[in-house]
């Protein structure tokens, strides 16, 4: 992958007290590259998702966006400088309707869009992620994965320069994963970076240039995605694991 660097972060290190979740991890994410970070239960990938998006601040270690450093800025900002994420557990607004939910969305990130101009592309967004004619349904009438659609047009509201996707396959039935799949493909192939952190093994195959392996906070692993997964450490490190 040929791109200019996007993201990098440089020695992230994170301790809750005496456990150390995120250890020293160092990575770059290119432009438009589709980074799978993966590991098992408790390696530390949602720490370091939320290292990256500010939700925690890490113990030391810079993290840059485009040569700027982003570490230990509140989540607002680093969501005004292009950081969008989905989260594990959909985190949506059930007092909003679909299309409120996703103008909240671009009021409050990179690039920022009000009133009839922010209406109509939240229109667009809802059509592309399968939620076309549904701009009036409250979240709590949809089902799982159209609240999952919704979150993720949400995220591309702000039309960030990094998506970071946790776990945002979960939960998902197989034809519902395979629409989920389609998706994110379709993100990737109009140039979007993203980062996304995933259980789903043959997603992380069928859609990542790259994937990073995390196990006790240590990364392990750095590479193309058939690379990484025959590396002995790799295996062992998920050995037990549902999806070895
Ligand atoms: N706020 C917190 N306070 C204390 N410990 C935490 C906190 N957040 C995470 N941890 C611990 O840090 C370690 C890494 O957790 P993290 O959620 O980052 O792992 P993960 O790889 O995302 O796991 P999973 O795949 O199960 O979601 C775990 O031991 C977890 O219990």
């Amino acid at each position: 992958m040929s791109g200019r660097p996007l993201l990098s972060v440089e020695g992230a290190h994170k301790a809750f007290g005496g456990l150390v979740a995120v250890k020293d991890v160092d990575f770059i994410v290119k432009q438009s590259e589709l980074i799978g970070l993966i590991g098992p239960n408790g390696s530390g990938k949602t720490t370091m998702m939320n290292l990256i998006s500010g939700a925690l601040k890490p113990t030391s270690g810079t993290i840059r966006l485009d040569g700027e450093i982003i570490s230990g800025a509140p989540p607002q900002r680093i969501a005004r400088q292009g950081v969008a994420r989905t989260f594990q557990l959909v985190r949506i607004l059930p007092s909003l309707s679909a299309i409120e939910n996703v103008i909240a969305g671009a009021v409050f990130g990179h690039v920022r869009a009000w009133g009839d101009d922010a209406y109509r592309e939240a229109e667009i967004l809802l059509e592309r992620v399968g939620l076309g004619g549904r701009a009036n349904v409250p979240p709590g009438a949809m089902n799982y994965i159209d609240q999952k659609r919704l979150e993720l047009a949400r995220a591309l509201a702000s039309n960030p320069r990094l998506l970071l996707l946790d776990e945002w396959l979960a939960g998902l039935n197989p034809s519902e994963l395979q629409i989920g799949i389609d998706l994110i493909r379709d993100l990737r192939d109009d140039g979007c970076t993203i980062i996304m952190v995933e259980h789903v093994m043959d997603a992380i195959r069928s859609l990542c240039d790259r994937c990073i392996v995390m196990s006790s906070g240590i990364k392990i692993a750095d590479g193309s995605v058939q690379d990484v997964l025959s590396q002995p450490e790799v295996v062992a490190a998920y050995l037990g694991e549902e999806d070895a």
